[in-house]
């Protein structure tokens, strides 16, 4: 059986001082729980602090985004080489804003998930449609070719621990989530794509997640779905008492 990963996903927010009030709480709280994994995706200042103080716990540490390369004349980025050596465990790939915002790219998305793997981070990979897409019934073929060309020639174990993080871009930081079934009937598309280009077995590995708009209010009704097996979470995820009541409803 999957387990629900929750992840935050804090974007751009809060001051260190504030990031270590949260992981001081939280750390202490989050619970050993089989059924679920906690991981808190910051800003890459705040990690080394984080994966101190998260030390002991059962809360991981993720970047919310790296280069592909070990290192070079990339001025102002972060290679993965640096976020493994503080500490970090996972990074998010493909979030639709740095596809909005930074020109982030599939291709550049199956080259930072390929330098995840080599450099021993887990990749949340990030796929989704927009609201225009989503009304001329393009989401399905969008989100197949998203990840096709995200996994390409990554092996069969690459792809079965790869975490496939489904966000329809309408309903993030909207208020706006998809129905249960909508984001459930796109995560078993999902699903079988990587049955297609792996197989059954590597397909019911891997961990799809649900994002956008998640909360306290919903979150129990999306972890219920048949291939939603956790969330990715920005708003929700900056409180330290919603987080905590999100990775709870992972538990069960
Ligand atoms: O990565 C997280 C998503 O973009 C969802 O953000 P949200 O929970 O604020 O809608």
């Amino acid at each position: 059986m999957r387990k629900n990963i929750i992840a935050g996903n804090w974007k751009m927010n809060k001051v260190l001082s504030e990031a270590d009030q949260f992981i001081e709480e939280v750390a202490k709280k989050v619970p050993n729980n089989n059924n679920v994994e906690a991981i808190v995706c910051a800003p890459f200042l705040f990690l080394p602090s984080l994966v101190e103080k998260a030390k002991g716990s059962n809360v991981k540490i993720g970047a919310q985004n790296m280069h592909y390369e070990e290192n070079g004349a990339y001025t102002g980025e972060v290679s993965p080489v640096m976020l493994k050596d503080v500490g970090v465990t996972h990074v998010v790939i493909g979030h639709s804003e740095r596809r909005e915002y930074f020109a982030e790219t599939n291709e550049s998305v199956n080259k930072k998930t390929h330098a995840a793997f080599k450099h021993g981070l887990i990749p949340i990979v990030c796929v989704g449609e927009t609201l225009e897409q989503r009304e001329a019934n393009e989401t399905m073929h969008h989100v197949e070719t998203q990840i096709t060309k995200a996994l390409v020639d990554l092996t069969d174990d690459q792809v079965a621990n790869t975490i496939i993080a489904y966000e329809p871009i309408w309903a993030i930081g909207t208020g706006k989530t998809a129905s249960s079934a909508d984001a459930n009937e796109v995560c078993t598309h999902i699903r079988n794509v990587i049955k297609n280009v792996t197989n059954e077995e590597i397909a019911q590995k891997v961990i799809i997640q649900y994002g956008g708009s998640v909360k306290p209010e919903n979150v129990e009704e999306l972890l219920e779905q048949s291939d939603i097996d956790g969330a990715l979470v920005g708003g929700a995820s900056l409180k330290a008492e919603s987080f905590l009541t999100l990775v709870e409803a992972g538990t069960k």
